[in-house]
Formats: structure tokens, C-alpha cells, sequence
């Protein structure tokens, strides 16, 4: 800090001391001329050095800020715990413009005390060119229009920046296809990958196009001002030379005036590379002050305390929902109770909102009217971090988390991830464990064929992907959307079995309820409430027993099914099943 001080007058001093050196050298004079020089010396040392240690500062300040800041945008990533927010446009731009200028936050960090250290060694530079002649300020006068013409052209680069953003996402996603086994194996059958590399090419060459268009308006403007700039400068000389007194004065204050002018370009130069820095940076900035905004909108939800039983259960009041760019509505004012310690099985046909239904419930999305209600306490009024964090889901469309299997599975609960026994226990209740243990590095094998790790297929992944679900043991709510879709019928029926052990242990221990998505009424009819979802409202609800009493289109489902499998009823329902409720 000291040195970058020290070094705001330091070219002033050095135009002064060669001054003074050239009036002694002419006067002949060898122990002054020896100290202008040793002075000229020592400035010269202190602007180069100062120089160069305010651009490595910068360099790593700016590398540690964009460091800190990878981790803070995923923390405020993290805090929407709202898929809406994810799923926005505006938002993933957002992101994708603090992902590709993290480093110019670092600068922006920095640019308030470089704007200042700049003023000042400018404001010195002029001084001492006022005290040789008062006219060659008209120069800094120059300088202003070269500046904001620079500033201008510039900010038209960083808007051909946002603006491509999204074509530059859209071409990344081509990229990643051709790198990802599965895509990669579905465009080869397809024989779509010409086409493909051809889409992204044309799409790389539009965003190239623009980009450059901007940038070549930028240097052409840059040549065009600092031309300009440079006529005058000549000028100036010519005018000291004209005006001058002849004899060695003149001779020092031309030197003194060279030195400066030549300092008083590179200061502008500095100058604009700041500004655009510091415009740049203010851009990012706000990108990064707009997440923290939504972040923060989303905090704002009261964080009232979730019960740590349940004894009422979880009811929707008139909750409708539309997708925000969705066209129609999905649910449209749904009302019905889970009660504590039940089993819920949600079916109906594809696409009829049973997923959207869980993910409400688990408050990843807001409903777009009515409300949702956890023993009575509104899910909008607690935070999203509090309700997730007692929720086990096992998804449909599951992660692959590709690490070991310890951390894929025990990723469930990560305060048990060096939990051996719970995590063999996860992979037990999940159907894994048998296959795990034929891993070579059993728990600790990569699941990651390019990392000397295996490959799982389809199902194997699917039984990790449950066994996560397994990690937590004290859960309010344990949701299975479609948790084996990927395993043969038998295999699904062993699984769900267990899983409705597991339930009943959980309700049993707080009142947990358990809500089941599935196709196969084998396994739906296993649950205490069946509702069944049509037109974005339950048209059919109650246990097994009662919807086929009903004969409507559970019934008929069910029987079709069953003599798809060649038997009338593919299992019998467990102990205790047949309590149901609908409000
Ligand atoms: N993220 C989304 N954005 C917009 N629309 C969506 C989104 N997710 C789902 N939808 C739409 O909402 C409707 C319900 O989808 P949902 O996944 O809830 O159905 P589902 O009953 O679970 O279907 P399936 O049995 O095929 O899994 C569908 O029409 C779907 O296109």
C-alpha cells in the first residue's frame, strides 16, 4: 500500500529531476549532477516498481475475490431453494455472466482506490505541465473525448457479451451432447451428429460475428481518437519549441515535457483500461447483486420451527399451479389432506401432475394460489433449507452423482457420509448391496468409468439414487416418485416392500408420511390413501378396498393391469392399510 502511494508522484519527480539533471549537467556542475541523477534514478525505480506491484496486487486480489465468489454464488444458487427461480432464463444468464467475470468483481473490488490513486497522479502530471506553459492543459482537455468515445465503443463489446449469452449456453449444451455417453450414443443411431456439430458451428459463428462486429468498432474508434490525440501532442511540442526561451531552461522543460506528455498518454491509457474494467465490473456487479436479491427474497420467507413429529399431517388448500412459462394450469385448487403417519399413493395418467405435486409438497416450487400446510403451519412461511432438511426423496428422474459409492449414496445425510454401517444399511434398504459388493473397491470405488472407476447401468444407478433416500432416519415426509422404474417387476415389488416397512417404521417413530408415485398398482395398492389425479384434480381418493367398491377408473386401471400380469390381484395390501382422508 505504501509503495502504491509512494509511486503517485513518482513520474512527476522523475520529469523534475531530469530537469534539473540537464540544467546541471550544462552548468558542469558533477556532485549535483550525480544526486538529479541518483534522484532520477531512484523515481524512475519506484514508477516501474510501483507499476508493477499494483498489477500483480490486482491480479491477486482479483483471483482470490473470484475464488471466494465461485463459492458464494453457489451458496446463493443453493438458497433458492425454489425451482422456479432455477429454471428462469433471467437467472441462468445471470449466472452464466458471473460464471465467465468473476475476476472482474476482483478488479471492481479494486477500482475505487485505483481511480483515486489515477486522479492524483494525473492531477501532479498537469501541475507541473501548467507550471511550463498554461496552454498544454488544453491537452487533458483532449484526453476527455478520447475517453468517453473508448467507454462508449466499450460497453457496446460488453453488450454483444449479454446479449449472446443465451446462444452461447444453447451452443455449450451442443458441446457437452457430443461428450456425454448417452447423448452420444442416441445421435450416433440417429445419425444426428453432422447436423449437430453443424447447429453448434453455426451457432458459434453468430455469437463470434457479433462479438467481433463490436469489437473492430471498438479499434477502429481507439486508432481514430488516440490519432488524433497524438496530432495534438505534436503540436504542443512544436508550440514549447516555438515559445521557449533558447539556453538550457528550455532544453530541461522540453525534456520535463516529453517525459510528461509521454506519461500523460500512458495515464489515459491506464485511465481507460480502468474505466473499462470498472464498467465491466459494475455490469457483473449487478448480476451478482441481482442473485443475491433473489437469494435473499427467498430467505425472506419466515423461518418458523417445523414440528418434530407430525400429528395432524400435510394439507393442500385450494392450490392451483401453472408453470411459469407453462400454458395451462397443472393442479387448479387442489384440496386434500395427507394425514400424520400415512401411506399416500398419488396415480394417474403421464403428464398429469403427480410429479409437480410432490415438488410443491417439498416446497421446490410455490403454488401459484392456495397454500400448503405442514400440522397446520403454512410451508410459505417456513424456510425452504428447514422443510427440505426433514424430507428423504427418491426422484424419477435421480441424479448420478459420479463419486464413490460411499458419497453417492451417502450423500443422503452428509453429517453420516464416514458412516460405514449406515451407509451399508442405506445400500441394503436400497437393493444395492448386492452389487456393491461385488465392486472391487467395494464402498470406495469410483462410480466414474473415466476416473479407473465402473460403470452402473440403468438400474444399478437407480438403487444408489434410493439408498440415498435410505441416509436420513428421521424424515417428516419420505417421497418415492417412480423409485424403480428402472427395475423388472419383481425386482420392484421386493424393493417396494420394503420400502412400506420402512414407511410404517417411520410413521411410527414421528408420524412421517410416505407419498408414493407409481404405475404399477401392484405396489400402489400397498398405500393407506390412493388419490387419483386427473385434469389437475383428484378425481377418485381412499384406500384400495374403497376405489375398487367405487369402480371407476382406479378399478378399471387396476384390472387391466392385473390381467395384463395374468392373475387377478398382484399382491395383497400390508396390515393396517385402509385409513383415508379427503377434505
Ligand atoms: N419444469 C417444467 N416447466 C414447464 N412445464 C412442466 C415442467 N415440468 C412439468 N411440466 C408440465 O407439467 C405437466 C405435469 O407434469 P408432471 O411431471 O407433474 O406429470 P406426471 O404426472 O408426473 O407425469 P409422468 O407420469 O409422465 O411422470 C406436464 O404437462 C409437463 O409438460
Amino acid at each position: 500500500m505504501l509503495l502504491l502511494i509512494i509511486e503517485i508522484p513518482a513520474i512527476g519527480c522523475l520529469g523534475l529531476a531530469l530537469r534539473a539533471l540537464i540544467v546541471s549537467a550544462a552548468q558542469r556542475d558533477l556532485s549535483r549532477s550525480l544526486l538529479d541523477a541518483a534522484a532520477a534514478a531512484l523515481c524512475w525505480t519506484v514508477s516501474a516498481v510501483g507499476g508493477s506491484a499494483r498489477t500483480n496486487l490486482t491480479y491477486l486480489l482479483a483471483e482470490s475475490v473470484s475464488v471466494q465468489l465461485d463459492g458464494q454464488i453457489l451458496g446463493l444458487i443453493a438458497q433458492c431453494g425454489d425451482l422456479e427461480t432455477l429454471e428462469s432464463p433471467e437467472f441462468t444468464d445471470r449466472v452464466g455472466i458471473l460464471r465467465s467475470g468473476g475476476d472482474l468483481i476482483g478488479h471492481y473490488s479494486l477500482s475505487v482506490l485505483d481511480a483515486v490513486a489515477t486522479v492524483l497522479r494525473l492531477a501532479f502530471v498537469l501541475v507541473l505541465l501548467a507550471t511550463v506553459r498554461a496552454e498544454l492543459l488544453l491537452l487533458a482537455l483532449i484526453l476527455a473525448p478520447v475517453l468517453w468515445l473508448q467507454r462508449r465503443e466499450r460497453q457496446q463489446v460488453i453488450r454483444s457479451m449479454v446479449d449472446t449469452v443465451e446462444q452461447t449456453r444453447l451452443a455449450d449444451h451442443l458441446f457437452r451432447l457430443h461428450t456425454d455417453p448417452a447423448a452420444a450414443m442416441e445421435m450416433r443411431i440417429a445419425d444426428s451428429v453432422k447436423t449437430l456439430i453443424d447447429l453448434a458451428d453455426g451457432i458459434w459463428r453468430n455469437v463470434v460475428r457479433r462479438k467481433d462486429r463490436a469489437l473492430w468498432r471498438s479499434v477502429i474508434f481507439d486508432v481514430a481518437s488516440w490519432s488524433i490525440f497524438i496530432v495534438c501532442y505534436g503540436s504542443a511540442l512544436i508550440s514549447v519549441v516555438r515559445s521557449g526561451s533558447v539556453g538550457q531552461a528550455m532544453a530541461g522543460n522540453m525534456l520535463l515535457v516529453i517525459t510528461l506528455i509521454a506519461n500523460l498518454r500512458k495515464q489515459a491509457e491506464d485511465t481507460v483500461h480502468q474505466l473499462h474494467r470498472t464498467a465491466e465490473g459494475a455490469h457483473f456487479l449487478d448480476a451478482y447483486l441481482a442473485l443475491r436479491n433473489d437469494a435473499a427474497l427467498q430467505l425472506a420467507a419466515s423461518s418458523r420451527p417445523i414440528p418434530s413429529s407430525l400429528t395432524d399431517g400435510i394439507a393442500f388448500h385450494g392450490v392451483s399451479f401453472s408453470y411459469p412459462r407453462g400454458a395451462a394450469p397443472v393442479l387448479s385448487d387442489l384440496s386434500i389432506r395427507l394425514p400424520a403417519g400415512s401411506t399416500v399413493a398419488i396415480v394417474g395418467e403421464h403428464g398429469a401432475g403427480k410429479t409437480t405435486l410432490i415438488k410443491l409438497l417439498c416446497g421446490l416450487y410455490t403454488p401459484s394460489s392456495g397454500h400448503i400446510t405442514v400440522d397446520g403451519l403454512r410451508l410459505d412461511e417456513v424456510g425452504h433449507k428447514q422443510w427440505q432438511g426433514r424430507i428423504t426423496a427418491s426422484f424419477q428422474d435421480f441424479a448420478k452423482f459420479a463419486w464413490q459409492v460411499r458419497e453417492s449414496a451417502g450423500c443422503g445425510d452428509l453429517t453420516r457420509l464416514a458412516d460405514d454401517a449406515r451407509i451399508t444399511e442405506a445400500l441394503n434398504a436400497g437393493d444395492a448391496l448386492g452389487f456393491v459388493a461385488k465392486l472391487p473397491l467395494g464402498l470406495d470405488t469410483p462410480l466414474d468409468a473415466s476416473r479407473d472407476g465402473v460403470e452402473l447401468s440403468g438400474g444399478q444407478w437407480q438403487r444408489i439414487a434410493l439408498s440415498r433416500a435410505f441416509m436420513r432416519t428421521s424424515p417428516l415426509l419420505f417421497v418415492l416418485d417412480e423409485p424403480t422404474a428402472s427395475l423388472d417387476a419383481h425386482s420392484e415389488y421386493v424393493v417396494y416392500r420394503r420400502q412400506m416397512v420402512h414407511a410404517r417404521n417411520l410413521a411410527e417413530k414421528n408420524g412421517a408420511i410416505t407419498v408414493v408415485i407409481s404405475h404399477r398398482f401392484s405396489t400402489v395398492r400397498m398405500a393407506d390413501l390412493i388419490l387419483v389425479l386427473a385434469n389437475g384434480a383428484v378425481s377418485e381418493a381412499g384406500s384400495h378396498a374403497e376405489l375398487m367398491a367405487l369402480n371407476g377408473v382406479y378399478a378399471q386401471l387396476y384390472e387391466l393391469q392385473a390381467q395384463g400380469y395374468g392373475q387377478d390381484h398382484p399382491a395383497a395390501p400390508p396390515e393396517g392399510a385402509g385409513r383415508s382422508s379427503l377434505v
